[in-house]
């Protein structure tokens, strides 16, 4: 599978994270195209993965058999459009592979013609250090071998989730796709606020990272539900106790419910 020539049409932040998850685990280079307009975007991937770059789209239909399409959920007809005729005059069809929120394969199938073998996929930033969620759905055309390659190398980049059912997707951009961002914005809130009780900031990413990591882990390898995690913290009338009042005060999981929403109503309207 390492061997494949893989291209990315868009060469921004989720192209770059699967990238690195890809040479990660194993994939060469020089098997890899990203095409780009931005002549400075082309020149910082060369420079910082030393692969192939083009400024024309079409490109990536003479160089791989997948192709991720890695541009705003807005651009994905316009791209598809130029893909979709150089994919006439071609031997063979790539696998296209869509990461922009809230593309459906029904779409995705529109815009490359009939015939074309499309994925939805919504993976995570965290493709780039192996630790990604990919939720995912194949198109009509898609066969057992070519989901079976997909699924290889979305595993490259973290889990894979296979979607039985594609009205599920706005779920899984509200809680893997934008959800990074969700716990980077608590560190970000939680490193403030230990420097505000007086910890320098390096003290306080310490403090928060850890905790973090460490609470992470244990709700993935403990028997115990995460509620009952909870529970283990947090002493009667104790310290834990106090600051969980305060969040229920807040409304916390309600605050939460309504970020969430938010985010696959939005994924829903594209
Ligand atoms: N960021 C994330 O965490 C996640 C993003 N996604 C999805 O991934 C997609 C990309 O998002 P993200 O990487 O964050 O966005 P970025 O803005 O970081 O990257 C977008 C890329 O698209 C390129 N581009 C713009 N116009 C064209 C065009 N006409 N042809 C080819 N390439 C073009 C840009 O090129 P240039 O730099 O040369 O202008 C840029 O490299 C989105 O659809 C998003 O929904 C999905 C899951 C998570
Ligand atoms: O914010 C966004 O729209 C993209 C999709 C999921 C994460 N980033």
């Amino acid at each position: 599978m390492q061997d494949r020539p893989i291209a990315f049409i868009g060469g921004g932040n989720m192209a770059q994270a699967i990238l690195t998850g890809l040479l990660a685990a194993k994939f060469a280079p020089s098997n890899m195209l990203v095409c780009a307009p931005t002549l400075a975007t082309r020149k910082a991937l060369t420079t910082k993965f030393s692969l192939n770059v083009s400024e024309g789209n079409c490109d990536a239909i003479t160089f791989a058999d997948v192709i991720f399409i890695a541009v705003k959920p807005k651009l994905v007809e316009t791209v598809a459009s130029e893909l979709k005729q150089a994919m006439k005059l071609a031997e063979k069809q790539p696998l296209i592979i869509s990461l922009a929120a809230g593309v459906t394969t029904a779409q995705l199938q529109k815009y490359f013609g009939d015939k074309s073998h499309v994925f939805a996929a919504m993976p995570n930033l965290p493709s780039a250090v192996g630790q990604g969620l990919t939720g995912v759905v194949a198109g009509k055309n898609c066969d057992t071998n070519s989901i079976r390659l997909v699924d290889e190398l979305l595993s490259c980049c973290g889990k894979t989730l296979w979607l039985k059912d594609e009205r599920q997707m706005p779920a899984i951009v509200a809680s893997a796709g934008s959800a990074p961002a969700y716990f980077f914005l608590f560190l970000e809130a939680m490193i403030a606020s230990a420097q505000k009780l007086g910890l320098s900031y390096q003290d306080a990413k310490t403090a928060a990272l850890q905790s973090g990591m460490g609470a992470l882990t244990m709700a993935a390898q403990s028997p115990l539900s995460v509620v009952e995690l909870k529970e283990q913290v947090t002493s009667p009338n104790g310290t834990t106790h106090q600051a969980l009042a305060s969040f229920a005060d807040n409304n916390l999981k309600l605050v939460v419910e309504q970020a969430m929403h938010a985010a696959a109503k939005k994924a829903a309207s594209y």
